[in-house]
């Protein structure tokens, strides 16, 4: 069990999400479904560095099947693709400005970020914040699993985001529109706003 073209595409992803400062440090994780398996990044990488023969194997349990010790998220990711069937990768970064939303007091738990845009509404859809636990608690995995059947993006508080996608560069492009919408709205806080409304949000299907 190689997966040569799977592991290539997660390299070149994880490279794209340092180089833009979408990660730092060690930050971050990926993983990609294939098949009843999926590859996903090794804890404690860097994902400016990871390299294809690097990457480790988990079953859909999360449980490590084969290669270094798995990201401490395996779990979760693990989770995410049970609860998403179509779902074939999942995202995790500590992207700055979605991790300073994390981090805030008074959001809506169900809808922590308001749909500024069209492309936030098709991209991302509503957005949950999910509990703080410390990162790798497999505690989460039950809530975080129960919300990523109807939502394909979860904030976990005072962490990141982590996003499932129809292929790895769908999740890309949800978190990447997930980070600039937090910019958004905190560059708009105190700004008077004008999100898109019901209508308009439902008829993008957000
Ligand atoms: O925040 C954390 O510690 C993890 O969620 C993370 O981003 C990196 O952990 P590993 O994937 O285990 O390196
Ligand atoms: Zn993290």
């Amino acid at each position: 069990m190689t997966f040569e073209n799977e592991r290539l595409s997660i390299v070149a992803a994880a490279r794209s999400l340092f180089a833009r400062g979408l990660t730092h440090g060690s930050t971050g994780n990926l993983s990609v479904r294939v098949g009843d398996r999926v590859l996903v990044t090794p804890t404690g990488s860097s994902l400016g560095t990871v390299e294809a023969a690097d990457l480790s194997l988990i079953d859909l349990t999360g449980a490590h099947v084969g290669g270094p010790k798995p990201s401490k998220e395996a779990f979760l990711h693990a989770a995410l693709l049970r609860a998403r069937p179509d779902a074939q990768a999942v995202v995790h970064t500590h992207s700055t400005y979605a991790a300073a939303v994390s981090c805030m007091d008074g959001l809506d738990r169900d809808d922590a970020l308001p749909p500024l845009t069209a492309y936030f509404a098709m991209r991302v859809g509503r957005l949950p914040l999910l509990p703080y636990y410390a990162p790798g608690d497999a505690a989460l995995g039950p809530a975080a699993e129960e919300k990523a059947r109807t939502h394909r993006a979860l904030l976990l508080s005072n962490h990141g985001p982590i996003v499932a996608g129809a292929s790895l560069g769908a999740a890309l492009d949800a978190v990447e529109e997930l980070e600039e919408t937090a910019k958004l709205f905190l560059l708009l806080r105190g700004v008077p706003t004008r999100p898109l409304t019901p209508e308009q949000r439902a008829a993008l299907g957000g």
